[in-house]
């Protein structure tokens, strides 16, 4: 067989771990259009292919304005439910055996729907996830960096007493003069609580974000951080403490922080050798899930079966799985290599 054939087999078939995916970013115009329908809602586009036609982006604003725009559409249990199980019917054919999915409390809060109804649903679809497909997850509840750090402590909060629900804590949204410092002490809040830490860094924002992510708020793994190519000291740095890094190679094509695939800094991170994760981030806006990235990678930069196995590994050792589940990947993926 063609070789490029074989590793797209190869690829395909590779036991994955998702640890940067926005659940409501797996929102497909489709479902967008049957959860408006059913909530009595009328959207701002006439049909699923005229909203397709606003999906073109020329940086992570012009994106997240459509995707908290969107995002609209969930109210009930049920909607999050349907999100969160339609994500994993679809990442199921990916191989996907585990993943570690974001949610936006603050945007759902700001127009009435509780955090307890946001956490019931997914986790209701995450519990749906596993009993039909053998996937396992985890909840990380993500702050918006563009609200202010009470607001953070305050959702925080609310969000406690349902602690059980959720693993950890992110950082997500506008990242452009809202810098990692803003909100240290929602961070040092939710360490106390023993939640684990992750931020957005280095995506569209400078690389020092990235140290700030590291020094200020003690966070085990940077979501994005492609931009720590420029700076040889922080590259070293990360490679050194082995700190992984989630990037998300179609969703930095789609913004814009790449000119092409061919441009990426995913090479140039591998050589250092920094923990590198892949991951989808918003599949639905983003070109497609994680089979899509993974291809995308491929069809640009022809690595070979040893990178595969390695970004695989990474990602397993990355995740916040339980140590038994960890090895039940690991044993997975040394199954599937031979
Ligand atoms: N790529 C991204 N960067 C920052 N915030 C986000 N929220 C959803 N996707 C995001
Ligand atoms: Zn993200």
């Amino acid at each position: 067989m063609d070789w490029s054939l074989f590793m797209e087999e190869f690829i395909r078939g590779l036991p994955k771990v998702e640890l940067h995916l926005h659940i409501e970013g797996a929102l497909e115009p489709e479902l967008i259009f049957a959860l408006a329908e059913r909530n009595g809602m009328t959207l701002d586009f006439p049909d699923v292919a005229a909203l397709k036609s606003a999906y073109a982006f020329s940086d992570l604003q012009s994106f997240l304005d459509l995707y908290y725009s969107n995002m609209q559409v969930l109210l009930t249990e049920e909607d999050f439910f349907d999100l969160t199980l339609s994500y994993f019917a679809r990442v199921a054919r990916d191989n996907v055996m585990h993943c570690e999915l974001f949610f936006d409390p603050q945007a759902h809060l700001a127009r009435g729907v509780p955090i307890a109804t946001q956490l019931a649903g997914i986790e209701r679809g995450c519990q749906e996830a596993l009993r039909r497909f053998g996937i396992t997850s985890h909840v990380i509840l993500s702050f918006l960096r563009d609200m202010s750090e009470e607001s953070a402590l305050e959702t925080l909060e609310v969000a406690l007493a349902h602690r059980h629900r959720f693993i950890g804590v992110g950082l997500d949204s506008a990242e452009r003069d809202h810098p990692p410092e803003k909100f240290v002490r929602a961070f040092a809040r939710a360490r106390q609580e023993g939640l684990r830490l992750v931020a957005h860094a280095g995506e569209e924002g400078p690389h020092h974000y990235i140290s700030a992510a590291l020094d200020e708020l003690g966070v085990e793994r940077i979501d994005h951080g492609v931009r720590c190519v420029e700076s040889p000291a922080l590259m070293s740095l990360l490679a050194e403490r082995g700190t992984p890094l989630t990037v998300c190679p179609l969703s930095n094509l789609y913004l814009k922080v790449f000119g092409q695939m061919s441009e990426h800094s995913l090479p140039r991170m591998l050589e250092a050798g920094i923990k590198v994760t892949l991951n989808s981030d918003d599949p639905a806006y983003f070109g497609g899930y994680m089979n899509d990235n993974f291809l995308a990678v491929q069809e640009a930069f022809g690595f070979g079966r040893g990178t595969w196995i390695e970004l695989s590994r990474n990602a397993i050792e990355a995740s916040f799985a339980e140590p038994t589940r960890k090895r039940e990947m690991h044993d997975a993926l040394s199954r599937y290599v031979g």
